[in-house]
């Protein structure tokens, strides 16, 4: 299927095929609805492409013994077959009519999958009519049985095959129509349609729980892609003769101006603090020197920006900012909301993202005596 520049993308569907068994597993409940680090496998693997920004829309495809688990998920299901191609067959029906023009069909049981590589798959079909990651195999391979080796296989241009395989929507629609059956995973069922198939970078976290021993194994993946954390600041400037403040990025006429090397607003550097602090990279001031003249009346953007742009490069997005500023003048109700716009503009947040809100400390100290301003900010950071 091509899109020619008058035909606008139609979108691209998630197939999460859950109606397997897991018999290889062990004992208990199927391996897609056990508990692991948090919450069930199944939950794990839906999520990741729920949250996936390219990913239009998440169907899963379960066990009609199934059910009250399939009731259970926030995303629609419906029932497989006997075989995993028989289930993928189910959920392209059930889409057929949808009108998605890609479709990335995935297992269940693999929980560890990254935005990186789903990424990878769905921008690879923009060239290609199928595109599925792999890892080139890396341990020499050996024929063997009754426990001794039989022979010696070359690994040259051997992969092992992960998921989500990536098509266009009608070309494995057709091809699994045409299938007889009996495939191991959706690129042999493209190859048979004689569709070609691009091969991504795939990820050792992207294995398939399959036996007992990779839950404990998979547990260890999930938890470090958990990785959220927390960064707080702290900032006061004193006051000084002028007829303005800027305090988060707004300009507010005030009786007084705040002194600093830069352009002294407070609470932009509380909040550009905090997301250094959850970085574990120090301070504003180990990254824009007060001895630099370079930032003599520097516009505080360019800090928090530069904070933001770090928290990207190690692979973080900021999940939320609160800051609170301490003052007696100016009010800050008023300007509150012209702060959080600026704010989530500059970190390229939603404005709920920000909390700008304001105290007084009851006439009590430096604030309450109207000799500066403080400012003490909130910011997580979530692994992307
Ligand atoms: N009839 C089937 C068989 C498998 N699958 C899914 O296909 C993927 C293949 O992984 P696999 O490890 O083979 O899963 P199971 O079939 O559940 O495991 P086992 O072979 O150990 O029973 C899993 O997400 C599984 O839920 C499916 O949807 N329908
Ligand atoms: C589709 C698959 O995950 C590719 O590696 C795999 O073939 C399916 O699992 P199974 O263990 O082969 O059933």
């Amino acid at each position: 299927m091509t899109n020619t520049p008058h035909t606008p993308p139609r979108g691209t569907a998630a197939l999460i095929v859950a109606a397997g068994r897991g018999t290889r597993a062990g004992a208990g409940l199927p391996k897609q609805w056990r508990p692991l680090a948090g919450q069930r496998v199944a939950d794990w693997t839906i999520a990741a492409f729920v949250a996936h920004p390219d990913i239009d829309h998440v169907l899963v495809v379960t066990h009609p013994e199934d059910d009250a688990f399939a009731q259970s998920l926030d995303v629609p299901t419906v029932h497989g077959g006997d075989t995993r191609d028989a289930s993928v067959r189910a959920g392209l029906e059930a889409l057929a009519l949808s009108g998605f023009d890609k479709v990335l069909i995935h297992d269940v049981a693999r929980a560890g999958v990254s935005k990186q590589v789903i990424s990878d798959v769905i921008a690879a079909l923009d060239h290609t009519d199928g595109a599925a990651p792999a890892l080139a195999v890396t341990d020499a391979l050996w024929h063997g049985a009754d426990q001794r080796v039989t022979g010696t296989q070359d690994r040259e241009g051997l992969y092992r095959a992960q998921t989500p395989q990536g098509f266009c929507f009608e070309a494995i629609l057709v091809a699994h129509r045409a299938h007889k059956g009996g495939a191991a995973d959706d690129v042999a069922v493209a190859r048979a349609a004689n569709l070609a198939v691009a091969i991504v970078d795939g990820h050792e976290d992207n294995f398939k729980i399959t036996t007992p021993d990779d839950f404990a194994r998979m547990e260890k993946v999930l938890r470090h892609h958990m990785d959220i954390r927390l960064g707080n600041g702290f900032d006061v400037h004193a006051f000084e003769d002028g007829d303005h403040v800027t305090l988060c990025g707004v300009d507010i006429a005030h009786t007084h101006a705040l002194k600093g090397h830069s352009d002294a607003d407070v609470g932009m550097h509380a909040v550009t603090d905090a997301i250094y602090g959850a970085l574990a990279e120090g301070d504003i001031g180990r990254h824009f020197p007060p001895s630099e003249m370079e930032w003599k009346d520097a516009d505080s953007a360019i800090f928090l920006e530069h904070a933001v742009t770090l928290a990207t490069q190690k692979g973080y997005r900021i999940g939320n900012v609160d800051c609170t500023l301490i003052c007696e003048r100016p009010k800050i109700g008023p300007h509150a909301s012209a702060m959080m716009t600026r704010m989530s503009e500059i970190m390229g947040l939603e404005t709920n993202q920000v909390s700008i809100k304001a105290t007084t400390s009851e006439r009590l100290g430096f604030t309450g005596r109207e000799e500066g301003i403080a400012a003490l900010a909130t910011a997580t950071l979530i692994k992307a």
